[in-house]
């Protein structure tokens, strides 16, 4: 997830999709470091295959140059007038998530008597971590895990982190162990996450669960969370992904590079646009599905999507509101007025992936209670 500390608000005039720096294509070259509502969502679905090109539609073309890029791009009135984005629910189908989780752990509870546990370790005073590990409590306790809290101050050690992991990782109650990142910085993350036993490993941090993603013909153990629930919204959403050029925007350990390998895993054809990518619009622009997890405010412009393509977008980034009780309001990746216009099916900020991290945390978690267990 990408996700910046309220701290570093970005500063930006209200009027959403602003020019102003950073958000530059040249600045962006730089920093680019069960079904819903019977929906059947076909990529370019809502504007026709060859829409973009047809006679009949070029004549009412206008064209629209985008603030930010030199290149300019072709809007068709149609597409201003009669394209109807899919807002794609995250916060809905996390909820429908949840529901089944209940009902499942409740199953298990009934035969085997066993509840799931999970250990969520913090440290520092992040003020970001902490909501997110509060609202982990919370989920945790709606679908009946069991969950285990250690809260560390930012000048701990080490040796005290990998301490309460190596107790979590006897603890028989525990299925699932988390470190809340990031990490303060005096800390070996790597250390750190490598130290969770890869059984108990629901974030899929552990390099031994990435290499199996990575792999073909193995089977995954966990799904880091934030991108599975990238290709759970498709799914749900009913996107085909097989055979579709998907962009990745970023290559995080924790989202851009596992949701790159996921999308090679259903059969896309995958290519990861990152900060020394040459020409990353134009590469964007060739994609079917887009995920976007930059953590740069609203970089990903209209003229970046190709017509009808679906944009999941990871990126929370807040922004400076003067009219927000909270002083920001937070946006993502993407430019989300200017997306609606061109894509067929997209994902809010907030709202959209943020609420499916939880979700899948939740989902690994009864996994990794059941396999231990052996419970089908
Ligand atoms: N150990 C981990 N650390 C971090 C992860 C992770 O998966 N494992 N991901 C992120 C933070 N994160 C969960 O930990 C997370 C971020 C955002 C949301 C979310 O629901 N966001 C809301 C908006 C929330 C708001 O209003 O502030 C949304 O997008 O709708 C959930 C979880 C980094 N660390």
């Amino acid at each position: 997830m990408t996700s910046s500390s309220p701290i570093t608000i970005m500063k930006m005039k209200l009027n959403h999709c602003s020019p102003s720096p950073p958000y530059t294509t040249a600045a962006a070259r730089r920093l680019l470091p069960p079904l819903i509502g019977h929906h059947q969502i076909q990529l370019r679905s809502s504007l026709g295959p060859t829409l973009h090109n047809s006679p009949s539609f070029s004549a009412r073309a206008i064209i629209a140059r985008s603030a930010s890029s030199s290149s300019s791009f072709v809007i068709t009135a149609a597409m201003a007038s009669e394209a109807s984005v899919k807002v794609i629910d995250g916060k809905k189908v996390a909820k429908d998530i949840r529901d089944e989780i209940n009902a499942e752990i409740s199953r298990m509870k009934d035969s085997i008597g066993v509840v799931p546990g999970l250990a969520v370790i913090l440290v520092g005073e992040r003020k970001d971590s902490a909501t997110y590990v509060r609202n982990k409590k919370k989920a945790c306790e709606t679908v009946g895990i069991k969950s285990y809290e250690v809260c560390l101050p930012e000048n701990s050690t080490e040796e005290e982190v990998l301490k309460y992991i190596s107790d979590f990782n006897d603890d028989p109650m525990v299925h699932g162990i988390l470190v809340q990142l990031p990490l303060p910085s005096h800390m070996d993350e790597q250390k750190i996450l490598n130290a969770v036993c890869i059984e108990k490993d629901v974030d899929g941090f552990h390099p031994l669960n990435i290499g199996r993603l990575a792999m073909r013909g193995r089977e995954t153990s966990f799904v880091p969370c934030t991108p599975k629930g990238c290709i759970e919204l498709l799914h749900r959403y009913n996107v085909e992904i097989k055979g579709k050029r998907a962009v990745v925007i970023g290559r995080s350990n924790i989202v851009g590079m596992p949701a790159a390998l996921l999308l090679q895993r259903e059969d896309a054809t995958v290519s990861i646009v990152h900060s020394r990518t040459r020409n990353p619009e134009e590469i964007t622009r060739q994609a079917d599905i887009i995920i976007s997890a930059v953590g740069q405010p609203n970089m990903v412009r209209g003229s970046w999507i190709k017509p009808g393509a679906v944009i999941i977008d990871v990126g929370i980034n807040p922004v400076e509101d003067a009219t927000n009780p909270r002083g920001y309001r937070l946006v993502g990746d993407v430019c989300y007025e200017e997306a609606c216009k061109v894509a067929s099916a997209i994902t809010p900020v907030p709202g959209g992936v943020g609420p499916m991290t939880i979700a899948m945390l939740l989902s690994n978690t009864l996994l990794s209670a059941k396999r231990i267990h052996n419970f089908k």
